[in-house]
């Protein structure tokens, strides 16, 4: 069976990478990724990945996986920031707190879907408005989830992390690993 990767994150290709995983093919999903009225993070979140799954097309021979990772700060859901702005209020809002990221990952098989999901708990150690003015020019924030990639220069302000880390960076590589031999691939096939 072929593997498709629907995504358009340079992470989660590397992330697979990592586990000896080449897809045969990458092809981003585009879909709508706004929050329903009230709705929490994690639900949120499984949705998004199993929406992202939903909208590949498939060959007959070919499983697709998706995965989406959204930070949340209680019930608040955090996407990727808009602009400079909203990164900074994210940040702002992060600083000398614990926050959740959740990342859920999906597998389409036919018209099988096999889901997981990854709550990881992380605190962000306070931060001054001029670190955060200066994390905010180097652009590292765009693209990211909570407006911080843990594996950039934002690695500096996390001071403790609960759970995945790879699920942080967008991909849970054990739970992935999991899926992935499900069809036979993958380092625990
Ligand atoms: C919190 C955090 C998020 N991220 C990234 C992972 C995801 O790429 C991104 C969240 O956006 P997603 O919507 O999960 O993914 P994406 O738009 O980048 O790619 P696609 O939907 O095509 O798969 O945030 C980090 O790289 N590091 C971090 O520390």
């Amino acid at each position: 069976m072929r593997l498709v990767l629907g995504s358009a994150s340079p992470r989660r290709l590397e992330l697979l990478a990592q586990m000896g995983v080449e897809p045969d093919a990458v092809r981003p999903a585009d879909i709508d990724e706004t929050p329903a009225p009230r709705e929490e993070p994690r639900p949120y979140c499984a949705r998004m990945a199993r929406e992202k799954a939903q909208a590949l097309t498939l060959g007959a021979d070919e499983a697709g996986l998706t995965a989406d990772t959204t930070v949340s700060l209680g019930r608040r859901i955090m996407g990727k920031p808009e602009d400079r702005a909203e990164a900074g209020a994210f940040l702002r809002a992060l600083s000398g707190r614990r926050h959740r990221v959740v990342t859920a990952v999906c597998l389409r098989v036919g018209d099988e879907y096999r889901a997981r999901e990854v709550v990881t708990r992380l605190k962000m150690r306070p931060l001054s408005e001029a670190e955060i003015e200066r994390y905010l020019d180097t652009e590292d924030w765009r693209g990211k989830a909570g407006g911080y990639g843990i594996q950039g220069p934002a690695g500096a302000m996390i001071s403790w992390i609960g759970g995945s880390y790879s699920a942080v960076v967008g991909l849970p590589l054990s739970e992935t690993a999991t899926l992935l031999a499900s069809i036979g691939k993958g380092p625990a096939a």
